[in-house]
């Protein structure tokens, strides 16, 4: 713990590390030996990549460290960069943090003496670091240090922020930071603005964590927790179920869970209440918590273990899906920039079922002190050897539930590899043979372990018997899942499991309104006067409700036009509406769907009538299908003479650019008198068309005629040409006689 007066090179090869102490969500925290002076440290390494830190950041932080000097704050010696992680070397805090050391060996909370004694070194701290112009944003067990002397200290400057400007006034800060259990209602309030007594809230629910063995909330997914604390009354001691701690800790709970900060008392005020007046000194009350147990490396070891037995249990079918649940909680935890309506549609999704939640908590807790107690981790030797290779098989599947024979593996391979961790390095002064009991002699521990556990399986026992009862049997695959995802996907499972086919459909029918699933267009669209209903998938007639089909008049592609807002389609120019669409036509293509449907309002009374009376049945198909027929013929020919008059508009623009036709309305405001124009233009235009025809005959009669005439003359002048011929011949014969 020494060593703040020397110096720490910035040299790695000076660091020897040895056992992992620690983890976070952005560092591995390393007991380590500083080679020069042969001294323990702890070597806290961030990885940059992960924890998303600018340069300024690191220098404000590394700024912010280096001023602080009080006995309640770890303070680094010093950091320096190693390929992309930041090294930070720390004084070693030998029994970890408060956290570790309840799930270790307090899964219900600490006794009300050891908290003050503890909350008493903290709040010191917080008044230490709110004089000095600072916030810590991360007040939590977790980042509450200990040592074997009794030291406490708060750890952990990672968020920490100045709360002075360059202009020194005191100012509010907007940014969004912190672990969602432990965070202040105005943290979360966009735009409110938080000071130092943010730290005070979440000094309040610290102060809880340290009594239940975990924060209020804790069992909810980030985002509920985040809505949660704006939406509920604040957490505090509840005069029942708290009975064990005194009145004047429950009242000093209350002052600091008060959700107007203005309300909140300041550290220093704090420190004043009755509850610190007369809290014992840490060495008497904090140290005896740690007093039987083996050393920190071997728990956060079991630690681990546990967590890879949590993942096991999860059957997490993919890296992805960890990943998903990954940054769900990133987005509760880490989004500077969150939108509180995401949080709420998010939140609103996950079910309150504090029982469930519970009982996964003690599930959770009944294995691990079984685990712990079938000897998974050799805590006499105290070298650090995990026992699960002799743990029986079949022991660990009892417990565990089904973890499959690669889980075990890897399990396997944890505690092999673990095998090898050997301490070569000596802390002095730190008992080796080290038994984990908490009072008293090994033999009272072992009873008093054998006590607890019974009583946490006699828990466990009503658990399983009420989850029973209310859900079915108990299934290993939801004991120990953590993802407010993986939590929903075991409801189901187990709601599911239950069921018979037919109620599983029934409340599949009945399920409120998922925000995940396609969207039910028709509500949607049935609000939509132009619009038939839609749906995002499948056919387009399925999505139509009775209502619009009784008054369908015409669908244009994935619009349907009915005789209600038939009004409303006026603008639709003529060369694209049927013409005969008022004139019934019961026949109407869906672009959409390429299907021909029939409109049975449209139909005639009496052929509808002849339909429902035949007995008959094929022949009224026949006839059914005959006017079909019939009627897309007539429907081609409507699409034909819209081709032919769009092609006469054509023309009409030509002759009326000549002067020759009346001009088109160039206003759609006139379209009233559109149908008279058009119908006269289109008169005038055949009438022409026919003269032109006539004339191009009697012009093509005159060609021929032309022709005949010419043929004829060429005939006479041929006959006349060869007359001529013959006649000259003749006379030089004759000449040629008289010669
Ligand atoms: N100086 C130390 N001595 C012994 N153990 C330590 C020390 N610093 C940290 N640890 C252990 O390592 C754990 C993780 O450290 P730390 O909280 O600094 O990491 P982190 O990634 O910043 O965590 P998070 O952001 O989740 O709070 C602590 O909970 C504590 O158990």
């Amino acid at each position: 713990m020494g060593g703040r007066d020397q110096s720490f090179s910035a040299n790695p090869a000076d660091y020897k590390l040895l056992e992992e102490v620690g983890y976070g969500a952005t560092a591995t925290v390393y007991r380590a030996i500083y080679l020069p002076l042969n001294q323990l440290v702890a070597v806290k390494c961030l990885d940059l990549e992960r924890c998303n830190i600018t340069l300024d950041d690191l220098r404000r932080e590394a700024q912010t460290m280096s001023l602080i000097e009080h006995p309640n704050v770890v303070r680094a010696y010093c950091s320096f960069a190693v390929e992309r992680c930041l090294w930070v070397v720390l004084p070693f805090m030998d029994q970890g943090s408060c956290l570790h050391l309840m799930k270790i060996a307090y899964p219900d909370g600490l006794q009300e003496d050891a908290i003050g004694s503890i909350l008493k070194q903290i709040l010191k701290a917080l008044d230490y670091l709110h004089r000095h112009g600072h916030i810590h944003r991360d007040v939590k067990a977790g980042n509450i240090l200990l040592h074997s002397t009794g030291a406490v200290k708060l750890a952990d400057f990672g968020v920490a922020a100045c709360l002075f400007d360059s202009g020194d006034r005191r100012r509010s800060r907007n940014t969004f930071v912190g672990t969602p259990c432990w965070m202040a209602p105005e943290v979360l309030q966009p735009g409110s603005g938080y000071n130092s007594k943010a730290d005070i809230w979440s000094f309040g629910i610290t102060a809880l964590e340290l009594a239940h063995g975990h924060a209020p909330f804790s069992k909810y997914p980030p985002m509920k927790v985040l809505l949660m604390t704006i939406q509920n009354a604040p957490p505090g001691l509840d005069y029942d179920r708290d009975k064990k701690f005194s009145k004047s800790f429950k009242e000093m709970v209350a002052t600091c869970l008060v959700k107007d900060q203005t309300k909140r008392p300041s550290a220093e005020k704090l420190l004043k209440h009755s509850f610190f007046k007369h809290s014992k000194p840490p060495e008497l009350s904090v140290k005896k918590l740690f007093a039987d147990l083996p050393p920190l490396w071997n728990r956060v070891k079991a630690l681990q273990l546990k967590d890879a037995a949590q993942l096991a249990l999860k059957k997490m079918p993919s890296a992805e899906e960890e990943a998903i649940s990954q940054s769900e909680y990133k987005r509760g935890v880490s989004a500077w920039n969150f939108d509180i309506d995401d949080l709420k549609a998010q939140a609103s999704l996950v079910r309150d079922d504090d029982n469930i939640a519970e009982m996964r908590e003690k599930d959770e807790n009944k294995f691990f002190t079984n685990y712990y107690k079938a000897g998974a981790i050799d805590s006499q030797s105290g070298t650090g050897k995990t026992n699960l290779e002799k743990l029986p098989q079949d022991k660990i599947t009892s417990q565990v539930g089904a973890i499959d024979v690669k889980q075990t593996e890897q399990l396997e391979h944890l505690s092999k590899k673990d095998k090898n961790v050997e301490s070569d390095f000596q802390e002095p002064g730190l008992p080796q043979n080290i038994l984990w009991k908490r009072n008293g002699s090994s033999a009272e521990a072992t009873t008093s372990s054998m006590e607890k556990d019974i009583g946490t399986s006699k828990i466990n026992g009503q658990s399983a018997k009420s989850r029973q009862t209310q859900s079915g049997p108990l299934l290993p695959g939801m004991v120990l899942s953590h993802s407010s995802s993986e939590r929903r996907r075991t409801l189901e499972r187990l709601e599911n499991g239950n069921q018979l086919p037919e109620e599983k459909n029934n409340r599949e029918m009945q399920r409120a309104p998922s925000f995940s699933g396609p969207l039910m267009l028709p509500t949607r669209a049935s609000a939509n006067s132009l619009s038939a209903p839609i749906k995002s998938s499948g056919g387009f007639r399925d999505s139509m409700n009775d209502k619009s089909k009784a008054n369908l008049v015409q669908i244009k592609g994935r619009f349907s036009v009915t005789s209600e807002n038939l009004d409303l389609v006026k603008d639709i120019p003529l060369s694209v509406v049927s013409r005969r669409s008022s004139q019934g036509s019961p026949l109407r293509k869906s672009a959409s769907v390429g299907d021909w449907m029939s409109d049975p309002k449209q139909m005639s009374t009496g052929q509808a009538a002849r339909d429902c009376a035949s007995d008959n049945f094929s022949e009224s198909l026949l006839m059914t299908h005959l006017q079909n027929l019939s009627q897309q013929t007539s429907i081609q020919q409507d699409l034909i003479m819209n081709l032919l008059n769009s092609l006469q508009t054509a023309e009409a623009i030509d002759a009326s650019q000549n002067g020759k036709l009346p001009p088109l309305p160039r206003s759609s405001q006139m379209n009233g008198s559109v149908d008279i124009a058009a119908s006269e233009r289109e008169r005038l235009l055949l009438v022409q068309i026919l003269e032109l025809q006539a004339r191009v005959i009697s012009l093509t009669n005159e060609l021929t005629a032309e022709k005949l005439k010419y043929m004829q003359l060429q005939q006479q002048l041929t006959a006349l040409c060869s007359q001529e011929q013959n006649g000259d011949e003749r006379g030089s014969c004759m000449k040629a006689d008289s010669f």
